[in-house]
This record gives C-alpha cells, sequence and structure tokens, in this order.
C-alpha cells in the first residue's frame, strides 16, 4: 500500500534541499526536478511545502502530470482527511429507466461540442499511452515502431471493444479515426493510419489473391508498411496526367518502372507501395496501379521538410529502373484510375473525420483555456468577443460533423458503385467544408491563446501544432478548390443521368 502523508508532514518539505508540493490530492518531490523545470525553480521554491494545484493549473493542462511523474518523483498518494473525496458528476442517468441507464451515463470531458452528442468512445489507450508523447515524437518526426505495432496488433484493444468482422462498419472506423484525431497531431494520426488506410484498400479489393496472400498478413499484424504513391512532382490533384511510366518487357513478365512520386506519405518507412503509373497512352485510360516492393531494388526514398504533420514521414521516392512482376498489377490494365476514383473517397472521409476533430480539439482547448486565463479582471470566457469565436466554432463543428454523419450513413447503405456515382460530389463538397471549418477554428484558437499558442509546446501546444497541420488537410487528397467545383461538377453529371429536370 503506498504511503499516506498528512499537510503538516509535506508542510516541512519547504525548501530548495527538500522540495515538495500537492497536486490536487498528491505529493510530488520535486527537489532534483526543480533545476529542469522549463518554468524555474523559484516558482516552485514559493510553493514548496504547500498545496499548489491552484498556481499548477493556471500553467499546466493535464498532459503534463502524466508525462513527468517519473522526473517529478510522484511519493504516494495523498488526499489529506480535511478534503472530502471530489463528488463525481451526478449521473443524469439516475432517474432513468434500467435500460437507458448505461447510455446516459456522463461521458469524456463534458464541455457541450467538444465531442459528438452521442458519444461513448473508447479512449483510455490514447489518453495514458499516446497523447502525453504526441509533441515528442512529433519534434522528432517520428512515432517509435513499437507504438505503430502494439497499434496494428489486435491484443492493443481490450475485448469487449474488438469489434466482429462482419459487425465492422463505416461508423466504426469513423469513431477510431475520431479517437486518434484527438492527441491534435495530423502527424501522429497519418503515422498510423495514413499509410494502410488509403495504401491497402486497392490491393485488398483488386489484387490477385496469391498476392494479397503474401503481402497481407505482413501488414496487418504491423511488422510490414504499405503507403500509397500517386501524387508527382508535377501531377497533384490533376491524376490523369501523370508521368511515372511502367513499360511491360519483351518477354512479357515484369513492368519496368521509371518516375518520381512526392508527398508520399509514410514513404521513408515503406515496404510497399500502391503506385499509379502510366501503362497506356496519355489520359485517364493510360493509368495502371502496381504494388511495388522495396526488395525490388531501384527504389530511392528520403524524408521532406514540410510545414506540419511532421512525424507522418512525408516522402519523396524515385524509381530507377525496377522490375516488377506482372502479378504486382493491382486490377487491370490501364483501368487504374477508377479504382484510384473510389479511394479517394475513402481517403476524403478519413481527412474529413479528422478535420472535424481537429477543430472540436481547437475549440476544446480554448473553452478550457478561456474558463482559466483572466484579463482585465475577468475571464477570458466573459468577455462576448471570446464567446462569439466559440460560438462560431461550434456551430460550424456541428454542421459539418451531423452533415459527415449522413454521408457515412448513406455509403453504409449504397453498393460501391452507387455511391461512387452518388456521393462523390457531396464528400468532395464536405472534404472543403471540413477543411475551411479546420482553418477557421485552428485561427481562432491561435487567437484566444495569444501568445502561448504561437510558441511550440507548453498549453498552446496542441493548438499550435494543428495550426501548422491545416494545409496538410487542405490541399492533398484533392484540394479545397478542386473539391469544390468537382461537387457541383460531378453532382450535375450524376443528376443529368438520373434525368434532372432543369
Ligand atoms: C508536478 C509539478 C510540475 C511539473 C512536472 C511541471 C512541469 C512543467 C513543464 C513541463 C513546463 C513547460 C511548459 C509545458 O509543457 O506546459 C512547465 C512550465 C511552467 N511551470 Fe511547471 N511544473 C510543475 C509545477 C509547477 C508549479 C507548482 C508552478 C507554479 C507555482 C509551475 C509554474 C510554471 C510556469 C510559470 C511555467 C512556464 C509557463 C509558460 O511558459 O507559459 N509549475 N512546468
Amino acid at each position: 500500500m503506498s504511503k499516506t502523508f498528512t499537510q503538516s508532514d509535506v508542510a516541512s518539505h519547504n525548501k530548495s534541499d527538500s522540495l515538495w508540493i500537492v497536486v490536487d490530492g498528491d505529493v510530488y518531490d520535486l527537489t532534483k526536478f526543480q533545476d529542469d523545470h522549463p518554468g524555474g525553480k523559484k516558482i516552485l521554491q514559493r510553493v514548496a511545502g504547500k498545496d499548489a494545484s491552484k498556481q499548477f493549473w493556471k500553467y499546466h493542462n493535464e498532459g503534463i502530470l502524466k508525462k513527468h511523474q517519473a522526473q517529478a518523483r510522484r511519493c504516494s498518494r495523498a488526499r489529506p482527511q480535511e478534503e472530502a473525496p471530489k463528488p463525481k458528476p451526478a449521473a443524469a442517468a439516475a432517474a432513468a429507466p434500467a435500460e437507458d441507464a448505461e447510455a446516459l451515463e456522463p461521458f469524456g470531458e463534458q464541455i457541450p461540442f467538444s465531442d459528438p452528442s452521442w458519444y461513448q468512445g473508447v479512449r483510455e489507450w490514447i489518453e495514458t499511452e499516446i497523447e502525453p508523447h504526441v509533441t515528442e515524437w512529433d519534434e522528432k518526426k517520428e512515432v517509435p515502431a513499437s507504438v505503430y505495432r502494439r497499434w496494428a496488433a489486435a491484443d492493443t484493444w481490450p475485448e469487449p471493444q474488438v469489434v466482429p468482422h462482419d459487425k465492422w462498419d463505416l461508423f466504426h472506423e469513423m469513431l477510431l479515426t475520431d479517437e486518434l484525431s484527438r492527441v491534435g497531431s495530423g502527424g501522429f494520426v497519418w503515422n498510423v493510419i495514413g499509410g494502410f488506410g488509403i495504401g491497402c484498400p486497392p490491393l485488398v479489393k483488386f489484387g490477385k489473391k496469391s498476392l494479397v496472400d503474401r503481402i497481407l498478413p505482413g501488414i496487418l499484424n504491423g511488422d510490414k508498411r504499405i503507403c500509397l504513391a500517386i501524387t508527382e512532382p508535377d501531377a497533384g490533384s490533376d491524376v490523369a496526367n501523370l508521368t511515372c511510366e511502367a513499360k511491360l518487357s519483351d518477354d512479357g513478365k515484369h513492368y519496368i518502372v521509371n518516375g518520381e512520386k512526392k508527398w508520399i506519405t509514410n514513404g521513408i518507412w515503406a515496404d510497399y507501395f500502391t503506385v499509379a503509373v502510366r501503362t497506356g497512352g496519355p489520359g485517364m485510360n493510360g493509368v495502371s496501379l502496381l504494388l511495388i516492393e522495396r526488395d525490388f531494388g531501384g527504389v530511392s526514398t528520403r524524408r521532406m521538410d514540410c510545414q506540419g504533420v511532421w512525424s507522418s514521414g512525408t516522402t519523396y521516392i524515385t524509381f530507377e529502373d525496377v522490375k516488377v512482376p506482372v502479378e504486382n498489377l493491382i486490377g487491370k490494365e490501364n483501368q487504374g484510375f477508377r479504382v484510384i476514383m473510389t479511394n479517394f473517397n475513402h481517403e476524403r472521409i478519413g481527412i474529413i473525420i479528422q478535420c472535424l476533430r481537429f477543430s472540436r480539439v481547437c475549440y476544446e482547448e480554448s473553452v478550457k483555456y478561456a474558463n482559466k486565463r483572466r484579463t482585465f479582471g475577468k475571464k477570458l470566457i466573459e468577455h462576448p468577443v471570446i464567446r462569439l469565436k466559440l460560438a462560431h466554432m461550434a456551430r460550424q463543428i456541428e454542421a459539418s460533423y451531423n452533415w459527415l454523419e449522413n454521408v457515412i450513413y448513406q455509403c453504409e447503405k449504397m453498393g460501391e458503385t452507387e455511391a461512387m456515382l452518388r456521393l462523390g460530389g457531396p464528400i468532395a463538397g464536405l472534404k472543403a467544408q471540413a477543411t475551411v471549418t479546420f482553418e477557421f477554428c485552428a485561427r481562432e484558437a491561435s487567437q484566444i491563446f495569444g501568445g502561448l499558442s504561437y510558441s511550440r509546446g507548453g498549453q498552446g501546444g496542441k493548438v499550435e501544432r494543428l495550426y501548422r497541420d491545416v494545409r496538410a488537410y487542405a490541399i492533398p487528397g484533392g484540394s479545397e478548390e478542386i473539391m469544390l467545383d468537382l461537387s457541383i461538377r460531378q453532382s450535375m453529371r450524376v443528376a443529368k443521368m438520373l434525368g434532372m429536370k432543369l
């Protein structure tokens, strides 16, 4: 059993040679840590031997205690006798009928609009093992391989949360992506899902069985990594004009691939590349997909320095005379464009989910900060101009999110071809809506945090990072401008086919 200290025990450790403080009923020995404290040692010495909870929460957010427990050497749990245990939030369920009780149990932070209204998610793994380290990983531009493997391995998820394959649907995927995004780092999210999430579906859906059987198990257990390589130095959203060429060898057994790919997520760590190549004439009918394996030789990857998503491994790739067996063709020759387009809808929905959760993170961080920071004798939240900012954030998040649920419901109910035809336009429009919302929320949150979101790390750290991540969402996967135009063009084309009356 851990030792319990009384307040007078703590009070005797009030000098720099033995410096203890209490935060929220826990005792911290900061004697060694004081010299490393980023806020300075004098400020700690002033509260030595005292309950410093109020001062602590003024300058830090929740992640600090979890992350710095080792350095701060937590002595023991000490809830002083006179302090009554904190009451749990009154369960709204108390008066509800028994079968509704679970659904109504209060969940999460309870800040209005900071979670979708129905929310009952799984967040322990993310909060304890991921969130406290995300800033460090982002700065190092790498997430430890062990985290990737743990994420891939099914045993990451406690039993009740494992959804059987036949019950898994797009809403489960939405929930998982949404939860991952709560850490407030596009780099982290793209590190763990940005490669296989878009590189794997074409292989699984259109690859030859022998290829899938050989490649997929290693990817699913996290030993191997795959990425999607479409964009080129000279062909971004204009996929039909890509130039990376794949020529069939004289004996018809291999494609010889030459060309460059740029801004490829996870590329530096990838063992496999799902690559869009030109196998035929110009335009969309000359494009195919190949699974290229690093072991084939002739594949070089270099990390690119980018504005945001630092830990996602954005990569420049060159293929030089890579010999790819014809068995590695995904789908049919010269029919890759359609596969790429179907894949784009899935990718865009992922981007939308992430953007809307990042918008919520900006909003939630702002609400928390506005409730503690005081200016001109008032808390920020008491200034109408700040509430106006929060209101504009919340209304855009909720409106966009409800459109997202509506689109996901329709995707779930339609077949793939129908969904591609009917929902391509709305998904493109929603992607633009989500990135504009994200940009707005990141901007407004930065204004609310002021200087704290201008410097990296600390209380405004998430907001500062997300502000840098905005362009990584508004440009790839179809830029905002292309998305808005496509949303009308595609919807009109389909409506015409279906008998639109003008
Ligand atoms: C368990 C004890 C503590 C730990 C582990 C700790 C850790 C940290 C860390 C990591 C930072 C860097 C900024 C950030 O990442 O948020 C920081 C900054 C700071 N801390 Fe602490 N701290 C502790 C207690 C305290 C207390 C009790 C006070 C005040 C009495 C304090 C005052 C400050 C100040 C003023 C800053 C600078 C904030 C800024 O840059 O705006 N800290 N602390």
